[in-house]
């Protein structure tokens, strides 16, 4: 709260980019009293980071698991960022701009994908406020839950063909190199309908830029072996509301 109050001194805030302050310049004219006002950005403020934390770094976890059982897709995420620095005549990573990052194709399918297979939030539930039938005529009743479970609709091979289990960036590319999103209800991964992750995009720009970030510097190892094909078979999980990879995953950084 004192942090908003400070901000409300500062006429700037109007004008600033941090996120509080764009929350707080496109709420202005919502009607609320001060206080009120000060709660509503505290709460959307608490709900970002909640929202933002663990899920992230889940989805970094699995990334990095997966990327050590597949070298080449390793190869292809660090030759494509490293062409894109030059291209971009930066001298290093960390100096790519918002509009760079989007270029960075490759790594926005292998992210995609590896969270097809490992979504940070493995199962969603919804409770149904009245007597309803879902599109394929499944009656559910008032006061149900309604469940469902990315991570089993992730490895469908209804959904994603022969090749469901495996880790192949490539199946969000199109002839041409580039990202082609895929349905939302296909890929539960940030929810879908109103309720959608309202940080997917903010989720996305982080993960890409601390990948780069990362990769340019270090070799990562993962001690005991990453998620190899074979390894992919029994995935070391644990299920909790987010999903885990079991005891943590420790790494070995060697500076590049
Ligand atoms: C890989 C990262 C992320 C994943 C997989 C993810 C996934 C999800 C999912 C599945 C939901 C729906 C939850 C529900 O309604 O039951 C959700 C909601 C939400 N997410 Fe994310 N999220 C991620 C990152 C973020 C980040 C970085 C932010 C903000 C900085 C964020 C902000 C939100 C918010 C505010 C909601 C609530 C939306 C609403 O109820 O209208 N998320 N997210």
């Amino acid at each position: 709260m004192d942090v908003i109050k400070s901000k409300e001194t500062q006429t700037a805030y109007k004008t600033n980019e941090d996120l509080l302050s764009r929350f707080m310049a496109s709420s202005c004219d919502m009607g609320f009293e001060d206080e009120q006002m000060r709660k509503f950005l505290r709460d959307i403020v608490i709900s970002f980071i909640l929202a933002g934390k663990d899920s992230t770094s889940t989805a970094f976890t699995w990334f990095f698991w997966l990327l050590d059982g597949h070298l080449h897709c390793k190869h292809l995420i660090r030759k494509e960022f490293s062409m894109l620095v030059t291209s971009c005549h930066h001298t290093h990573p960390l100096n790519l701009t918002f509009d760079d990052l989007k270029k960075l194709n490759y790594l926005h399918a292998a992210l995609s994908e590896s969270m097809r297979l490992f979504p940070p939030i493995p199962i969603n539930s919804r409770l149904t406020v009245d007597d309803d039938i879902l599109p394929d005529g499944t009656y559910v009743g008032k006061g149900w839950f309604a469940d469902y479970s990315a991570y089993a609709m992730g490895r469908m091979e209804r959904l994603w063909g022969s090749g469901c289990r495996e880790f192949k960036p490539e199946r969000w590319l199109d002839g041409n190199g580039v990202y082609q999103p895929l349905d939302q209800y296909k890929y539960l991964v940030f929810h879908g309908g109103f309720r959608m992750c309202l940080g997917k995009e903010m989720a996305y720009l982080q993960m890409k830029s601390v990948v780069v970030a990362v990769m340019h510097e270090f070799e990562i190892e993962v001690v005991g072996g990453g998620g190899t094909p074979e390894r992919m078979v029994h995935p070391p999980y644990s299920l909790s509301l987010v999903l885990s990879v079991k005891n943590g995953l420790p790494v070995r950084l060697k500076k590049l």
